[in-house]
């Protein structure tokens, strides 16, 4: 089924230096109200945020294009692990219009200089540059998505409450456009198993959600916005309420699309644990507790490769029946 070209979901602005952004301030908690709400309804929202510059942007884009155009694929090919998309995927071609790329610990230095050494033999400097200060603008965007979540739902001070501890894996990727005239999927649909991911594009579209009621829509990015995407910890973390949604890329015309998704990683060990403030009679608590490790490692078991992206959480971590406090 073809997407509904019309929808828009809530966009944000976080404006640069706005006291809105003064956690405690009316401006604030007008903001944790309406990331709320979205998240709630749509599971995602975009988010103009020109503290990350178009410059940096489009450096980071141009940095993107030399990596795919330039780089010789026997180099891509060393960018390899162990874990399901941390690594290359690719090229594209005529059957597949994916190719992407895996930099984890990318908010260190040392983890954009791993990747860099394995592309180009001076190690690109001014990529490892670029991509490290993007990623960590990213990072702090993320952080503040998160707080206001957490004084959405009146939870007080602390971040450790979703989680402390957590790095960024960067996924780089460029989605090749398709034959004239074909509509095609280019990245298959799913639920992100990372925290939350800020995805950020070149304002070709292709990025699309599923409504609740079934229906595609594709989502345009504008000049100086992100999408920040629900995982499904960050749903579970939440008993529910928020929504991690179901996600795709099709493409369509003339042009290729770069874009980056910056996913959060929480350290070995998190437990994910839904606070007893979001549990009562009315929201009896739907998951246990659980190791965010132990869930990468059975959505992408052969065990839950048989079942839906969406319904991965469900399986592993539902309780059955809820439980009231
Ligand atoms: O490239 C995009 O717009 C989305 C990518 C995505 O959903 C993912 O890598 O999980
Ligand atoms: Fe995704």
């Amino acid at each position: 089924m073809g997407a509904n070209a019309e929808f828009q979901i809530p966009v944000i602005e976080f404006g640069t230096g706005s006291p809105d952004l003064v956690r405690g301030t009316e401006g604030w908690n007008q903001l944790c109200k309406r990331v709320r709400e979205a998240l709630e309804t749509y599971g995602c929202f975009q988010v103009v945020y020109r503290s990350i510059s178009q410059k940096l942007r489009d450096d980071t884009f141009g940095l993107l294009k030399e990596l795919v155009e330039e780089v010789p694929l026997e180099n891509k090919q060393r960018n390899v692990n162990p874990e399901p998309y941390h690594g290359f995927i690719g090229p594209c071609t005529d059957e597949s219009l994916y190719e992407g790329y895996g930099i984890v610990g990318a908010s260190n230095y040392e983890g954009v200089k791993n990747f860099a050494q394995l592309m180009w033999p001076d190690g690109h400097p001014r990529f490892c540059e670029t991509v490290h200060t993007i990623v960590n603008q990213m990072k702090e965007l993320t952080r503040t998505i998160w707080l206001m979540i957490i004084d959405g739902y009146g939870l007080g001070e602390k971040l450790e409450s979703v989680v402390s501890n957590y790095d960024m894996l960067l996924r780089m990727m460029k989605y090749k456009a398709p034959p004239t005239g074909v509509y095609e999927k280019a990245f298959h649909s799913h639920t992100d198993k990372p925290v939350s991911t800020i995805i950020c594009d070149d304002l070709v579209s292709g990025l699309e959600i599923e409504l609740d009621d079934g229906q595609w829509v594709k989502l345009s990015s504008t000049p100086g916005s992100f999408f920040f995407v629900v995982g499904d910890p960050l749903m579970a973390w939440s008993n529910g309420r928020i929504k991690a949604v179901n996600h795709r890329v099709m493409m369509s015309g003339n042009k290729d699309r770069f874009s980056m998704a910056c996913f959060s990683v929480p350290a070995e060990g998190t437990m994910i644990t839904t606070p007893r403030e979001l549990v009562d009679e009315q929201h009896p608590q739907l998951f246990k507790d659980f190791d965010f490790k132990e869930f990468i490692l059975f959505a992408f078991s052969e065990k839950a490769n048989h079942i839906e992206s969406t319904k991965q959480i469900h399986a592993f971590a539902s309780l059955s029946p809820p439980v009231s406090n």
